[in-house]
């Protein structure tokens, strides 16, 4: 099998570059996070995990990532890292989103998110503004994204699960910024993903090239004339990259733009395979070898598209096609906190909490049956916006249909009047909370707490069954309910770990 990695590897490298690849892919790249601004700034995180024994280095490339130098416990066992702190996540990956340059405000789809590495640091980018369509087709990777993105407190995001294809179609000339971080034969990752040896060959790659050519043009399709894509893959061969990318620059409106990443040493696209001459523009899309920067290998190509795509016509027969279908009720009635309903529920919150009310009106929120959910208030124009290719009845009607949750729970009802704040929800309020707390004093504790028990020593003043806020040494941990028996953890049990190390 390496030989066969190796003979393709010849047909694009020198023979001392090859071997200097096939080597390289042996040995796993550093150990790197980046620091979730949505909760933290680096500055913190760095001071907060080198007090516990952690040794980090600023990566000046990306601003709050860090190369974790010495790690005295695995740092995904940490409070840090179950309260959403940062993200782990190698160099390389982090660039696509830098690439892509998300701005506050702005709407993005990320057509195949899970994960959500990157949709997650997009969501940062945007300092949880804005709209993003975080898009996989597979449910267990979603399950994995949904989780990060409750872990890291992201509201400014909806998780679909439809083809990757249909978006172009569907929701043409829309997205600010598309990210297309498609599946490929993942070369560039072999050292973390062995099982690529088993399976890789140039037959696979054909296969992924095909899909990828389709998910980029859907990509292309969704994107606002003057909207931006990226495209990236964590592989090298020339057919899943270069060759997507030209047969895009042949079939629609774009032009490649200049990537400028400073200090790092990434070679241009390449121009000439198998004694053909490609596209001279492929010179600006960018490859990342492992053996040159101490990385994972990657592919980013920056696309800027230059004029519409997709007619009126084509996008109203996708539309009666899904609106014909069942199950489309208003799922997501966006409201203010100025609703009467939601009213009462933050009044609640911010009494038992003391939270300012003023902290509410930055969000959407819904109701979904005894749970109200908070997002970004941008969602709420994304909704109501009318626009060129589509009808804003028929708009809504379908994001109904494709978006399986957006934001986050903020509290689910209890009983009369009585709302219990979810543990996602106080993480990311935590600056906020000033009143009903307790702070646990040993780490015994956190261990229960966080593994969902009781904490017999801490009942208080607090009155039974009443919802608390449970932190240690800073950091939010989640909420707890008063018991005769002690405070009993009401961590989800998805979030859940007994895996905590403290050092
Ligand atoms: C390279 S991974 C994405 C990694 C992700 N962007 C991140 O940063 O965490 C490619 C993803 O494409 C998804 N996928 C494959 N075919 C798809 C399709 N037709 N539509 C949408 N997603 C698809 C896979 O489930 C996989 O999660």
């Amino acid at each position: 099998m390496r030989t066969k990695i190796l003979n393709y590897l010849l047909k694009i490298l020198d023979p001392i570059s090859a071997e200097k690849m096939i080597k390289s892919l042996k040995s796993s790249p550093p150990l790197c996070l980046r620091t979730n601004t949505l909760k933290i700034s680096p500055d913190e995180l760095k001071t907060r995990l080198e007090n516990i024994g952690f040794k980090l280095n600023e990566i000046e490339l990306v601003p709050g990532a860090f190369l974790v130098l010495e790690e005295p416990v695995p740092i995904s066992k940490t409070i840090e890292h179950f309260a959403g702190l940062f993200y782990i996540q190698s160099l390389s990956s982090m660039l696509p989103a830098i690439a892509l340059s998300p701005q506050p405000g702005e709407y993005i789809l990320d057509i195949a998110s899970a994960p959500g590495s990157k949709a997650t640091h997009i969501a940062q980018l945007m300092k949880n503004s804005g709209v993003i369509f975080a898009n996989d087709v597979i449910p267990d990777r979603l399950k994995v994204l949904v989780h990060n993105i409750e872990r890291l407190g992201v509201l400014n995001t909806a998780v679909t699960s439809i083809d990757g294809n249909r978006f172009g179609n569907i929701l043409p000339e829309i997205f600010d910024r598309v990210l297309v971080d498609v599946p490929c034969s993942a070369l560039g990752i072999i050292s973390k993903a062995n099982e690529v040896l088993n399976w890789w060959s140039e037959n696979e790659v054909r296969r992924f090239s095909n899909k990828q050519k389709q998910l980029l043009t859907s990509a292309i399709k969704a994107a606002k004339p003057n909207g931006i894509i990226v495209y990236s893959t964590c592989t090298l061969t020339v057919e899943e990259n270069e060759l997507v990318i030209e047969d895009a620059l042949k079939k629609f409106p774009i032009e490649i733009e200049e990537i400028s990443f400073k200090n790092i040493d990434f070679d241009e696209g390449i121009t000439f395979y198998n004694e053909v001459q490609l596209d001279e523009r492929l010179k600006k899309t960018i490859r990342i070898y492992p053996f040159k920067f101490n990385s994972e290998g990657f592919f980013i190509a920056k696309i800027r598209k230059t004029d519409i795509t997709v007619t009126r016509t084509t996008a109203l027969n996708d539309f009666k096609i899904l609106s014909s279908q069942k199950g489309t009720t208003d799922k997501f009635k966006l409201l203010t906190y100025k609703n009467q309903e939601i009213r009462s529920v933050l009044n609640f919150l911010s009494n038992r909490f003391g939270i300012d009310e003023s902290v509410w009106e930055k969000f959407a929120f819904h109701i979904k049956a005894d749970e109200i959910w908070f997002s970004s208030i941008d969602f709420i124009n994304f909704f109501s916006n009318d626009d060129s290719t589509i009808n804003r009845n028929l708009k809504t009607h379908l994001l109904n249909q494709i978006i399986q949750r957006l934001g986050i729970k903020l509290a689910k009802h209890v009983k009369k009047e009585r709302w219990k704040i979810s543990t996602s929800a106080l993480q990311l309020l935590a600056p906020y909370v000033n009143k009903n707390v307790i702070d646990l004093e040993n780490e015994n504790d956190v261990k229960v707490f966080l593994n969902g028990g009781i904490l017999k020593n801490y009942n208080g003043n607090f009155e039974l069954g009443e919802y608390i806020a449970v932190r240690f040494s800073g950091i939010m941990l989640g909420c707890g309910l008063v018991t005769k028996a002690g405070i009993k953890s009401q961590i989800p049990r998805g979030r859940r770990t007994i895996e905590i190390e403290i050092s």
